[in-house]
């Protein structure tokens, strides 16, 4: 039976306790320990939390998006407006994209720049010479870093890509499966396969980089090898995936989170806290479907004069 309330409230509603109790040892033990309760308690909070976001877009309406434009959620309420072909948007399709847009953007955004600040605090010669081409291509009187000045930082761009070499948020992308049978180096792998691919070992395969656990931004400068890409097409550089499923989000993260890398180095300096030295510093993950710090990192900004 789906289970659309919790097994206590079904008891009492009057449904039979066949109907209800789990029917095998491992959803047993879910149902016992409280986690099926946990997991519906917080699909419901989920669920208001959404349904208010969809309502006062409703509300706004698709002429309301204002100087601002329309934003991704008055996008998908103009298509259900204008029809789409085969896909009916219904509110729960609607508030389930929303939600693995959240799901998928957030904790992969803030684990990226949390491990750029930590690499880069690790490492002051690169933290240096970052600095000094934000400097270079920003003016001492334009108040913020501009999306403009972005494609001028080509260091920037280099140690963000080696902030995911090392640290792909998504260390086994998501699990695929295969659609049809095939024979990868040796091993037949038969159709409808679940495959985990380890961009994270990937990334770090001293066959395929010199020094592999080193953060050597300067690996992805210039042209030849250092043209490596990591948007799918290079197989030894995925962070995002690759294929018909790849991060959709690539364009968004890329300007948010080098405005925000830009604009932290360029105002601040930062240093450890209680006079602890970069080769101090834990550089640990702790393990999970992506790849927190085991250490959350502490900094101490010092505002900077421009010049
Ligand atoms: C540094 C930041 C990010 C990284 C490293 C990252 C990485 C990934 C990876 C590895 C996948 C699975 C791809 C595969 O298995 O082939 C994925 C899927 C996805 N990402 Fe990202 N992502 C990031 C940020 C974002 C952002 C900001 C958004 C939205 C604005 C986003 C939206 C999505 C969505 C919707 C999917 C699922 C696509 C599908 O199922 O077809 N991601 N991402």
């Amino acid at each position: 039976m789906k289970q659309l309330m919790g097994n206590s409230e079904a008891l009492m509603a009057g449904f039979q306790p066949e109907d209800v109790l789990p029917d095998t040892p491992a959803r047993f033990v879910r149902w016992a320990t409280g986690l099926d309760r946990k997991v519906d308690d917080m699909a419901e909070a989920w669920d208001k939390f959404l349904s208010e976001i969809v309502a006062a877009h409703k509300e706004k309406g698709v002429d309301g998006a204002g100087e601002e434009g329309e934003d991704f959620l008055d996008v998908l309420l103009r298509l259900r407006e204008e029809g789409t072909d085969g896909l009916e948007l219904t509110d729960d399709r609607i508030k389930s994209i929303i939600e693995d847009m959240i799901a998928a953007a957030t904790e992969t955004s803030s684990q990226t720049l949390e491990w750029a600040m930590a690499e880069l605090v690790a490492n002051p010669r690169v933290m240096a010479k970052l600095q000094d081409e934000i400097a270079r291509v920003t003016t001492a009187d334009q108040p913020a870093v501009a999306e403009s000045d972005l494609n001028k930082m080509e260091y920037l761009k280099a140690v963000f890509k080696e902030v995911l070499r090392l640290h792909a948020p998504a260390p086994l992308l998501v699990p695929h499966e295969s659609t049809t049978p095939a024979v990868v180096q040796g091993y037949e792998i038969p159709a409808k396969t679940a495959l985990f691919v380890n961009a994270w070992a990937i990334g770090r395969d001293p066959a395929a980089w010199d020094a592999p656990e080193e953060f050597r931004p300067e690996r992805f400068v210039g042209g030849g090898a250092a043209a490596v890409d990591f948007r799918g097409t290079d197989y030894q550089l995925i962070p995002f995936g690759a294929g018909r499923r790849t991060c959709p989000g690539i364009n968004f993260e890329l300007p948010v989170l080098e405005l925000a890398l830009a604009s932290l180095l360029r105002h601040f300096d930062w240093e450890l806290p209680g006079g602890m030295r970069p080769a101090d510093l834990d550089m640990g993950e702790a393990p999970g479907l992506t790849t927190p710090r085991r250490v959350p990192l502490v900094l101490v900004p010092k505002s900077k004069t421009l010049d």
